[in-house]
């Protein structure tokens, strides 16, 4: 059987359980989806500083997958927290959901664009862009300026989320739209339906490109860049963490 690890990087229950439905339903019936967040971190991640704050927990869940035989991994957290980290311990694939989200989007049209949660986020999502080098593909970057843990709590988030997308679209004239987090897998289906576009969730669009992977027998190169960290002391707070 594959096994794939979905971490959620925030340690929020509900989000976890939002991010185990999205990429159960695309995953293969033979593929078992482990869902986990780690007991260490932030509640939701909206800045920089939630960002670094949540990786030793995602490397937490990672190392634990490395000694339970997990096949791949996918992050479930737009910002892709740790993904560089957690390829060198992971054995098999790791993928981040903004990555698959704009990679994805970049099959289905010329152009993108991307709706996120607060505007401070913003920046990370072109840096992400430019980091995995579909900056020419993406139109735009927009928010719905919701907080993460109010969208499953504020009643008008479809209808605010519809009409940030759409407004979105409109002004960049993109081609499909990125959902830009973990937390709005839920509402994929009824903005597409509201859209007439594509819309893409990137939970389901990376457990689909982990599944893929694995299918395929490939996994993260583990000579180079992502070769297992050099063994060394981690201290204080970290005293938890060996070199694999
Ligand atoms: O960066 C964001 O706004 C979304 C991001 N934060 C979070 O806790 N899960 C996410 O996907």
């Amino acid at each position: 059987t594959v096994r794939i690890k979905v971490v959620n990087p925030n340690t929020s229950a509900a989000m976890t359980r939002n991010i185990h439905g999205a990429a159960r339903a695309v995953a293969a019936p033979g593929t078992t989806i482990e869902a986990t967040s780690p007991a260490m971190g932030p509640a939701s991640i909206e800045s920089h500083y939630d960002e670094a704050l949540s990786v030793p927990g995602v490397l937490t869940e990672i190392a634990a997958g490395e000694r339970s035989g997990v096949d791949g991994y996918v992050l479930a957290c737009f910002g892709d927290p740790g993904l560089d980290a957690a390829r060198e311990l992971a054995t098999g694939p790791v993928v981040g959901i903004a990555e698959a989200a704009m990679r994805t989007a970049t099959y289905l049209g010329r152009t993108f664009t991307v709706v996120t949660t607060l505007a401070r986020t913003r920046g990370r999502a072109w840096d992400l862009a430019e980091r995995y080098g579909v900056t020419k593909f993406c139109a735009g970057v927009h928010d719905v300026d919701i907080p993460v843990l109010e969208l499953d709590q504020d009643p008008d988030t479809l209808r605010k989320l519809t009409e940030a997308c759409a407004s979105a679209i409109a002004a960049d004239d993109a081609d499909a739209v990125v959902l830009g987090c973990a937390g709005m897998a839920d509402l994929c289906a009824d903005l597409t339906k509201a859209l007439g576009v594509p819309v893409i969730d990137g939970v389901r669009a990376a457990t689909l490109q982990v599944q893929s992977l694995i299918t395929m027998a490939l996994a993260t190169d583990k000579r180079g860049e992502y070769a297992k960290p050099p063994a060394k002391a981690y201290s204080g707070l970290l005293s938890t963490f060996t070199s694999p």
